[in-house]
């Protein structure tokens, strides 16, 4: 309870934007070529969401594994944990392969993927990478979830918990080839510059989902940063499709 109250007194709730805080109502952003993103803030209700929290926090066996980023080990600044449907490719990223739980094991969760399903018809989500983020020390950096395992065009359903945090979206780099070089100017130097409209933020709330598809994993990167004076915590869980 303490930790429910200390998460209200650090994120205010108002919305940064009350028409789009109607219950049901969702918001779809158009990030230009084949690029989207769907966000519901009030996916789940405020109630249910905290007894999710509760379970989520209590009954997932985390874990905060050491990883490759640029050559260099460090210890991942987030718990995480895997759960997979049986018999699919394993997941690797930085160089770490977490052990796929299944789903008959969290009985809660299968019942937040019946819900995904139900909001998001026409998609089979058979995984879900579950991040807690302690306080506003943890962050996931800047990546995309390109690996091969989902495809080229994946489609990936994020359902928060807890304190709410900054999401961020920017757009990569546009990269041009050598080949197409008309001029001596380095390639580095023509990449088109980022624009206000190559970036976006969500402070993703509690009970919340957000959605990334068509090419957001191909084109653009997102992270959720580390925030000073965050003390409470935020649990995140990314639904995908991992091609068998
Ligand atoms: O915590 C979040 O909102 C994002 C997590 C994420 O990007 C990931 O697990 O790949
Ligand atoms: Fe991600």
């Amino acid at each position: 309870m303490s930790l429910r109250l200390r998460t209200l007194s650090v994120n205010p709730t108002s919305p940064a934007n009350p028409e789009n805080d109607t219950a049901g109502k969702q918001t779809r952003f158009d990030l230009g070529n084949g690029s989207e993103v769907l966000y519901v803030p009030r996916f789940l209700p405020s109630d249910k969401s905290w007894e999710l929290f509760d379970y989520l926090d209590s009954h997932i066996p985390w874990t905060r594994p050491t990883i490759r980023v640029f050559g260099r080990s460090c210890v991942q600044p987030r718990d995480t944990c895997y759960v997979a449907s049986a018999g699919l490719p394993d997941l690797v990223y930085s160089g770490y392969s977490p052990r796929a739980y299944l789903w008959d094991e969290f009985p809660p969760l299968k019942e937040i993927l019946e819900m995904v399903h139900k909001a998001l018809p026409g998609n089979r989500f058979n995984s879900l990478l579950l991040n807690r983020y302690k306080g506003g020390n943890d962050y996931v950096g800047w990546h995309s979830d390109d690996e091969k395992l989902y495809g080229s065009a994946p489609e990936i359903a994020s359902v928060s918990f807890g304190c709410e945090r900054e999401f961020f979206l920017k757009k990569k780099p546009s990269k041009i080839s050598h080949a197409v070089r008309t001029d001596g100017e380095p390639a580095s130097k023509r990449a088109r510059k980022n624009t206000d409209s190559d970036q976006r933020s969500f402070m993703l709330k509690h009970g919340s989902m957000l959605v990334m598809r068509g090419y957001t994993q191909r084109d653009w990167i997102h992270s959720v940063p580390k925030r000073a004076k965050v003390e409470a915590v935020r649990i995140n869980l990314t639904f995908r499709h991992v091609l068998s």
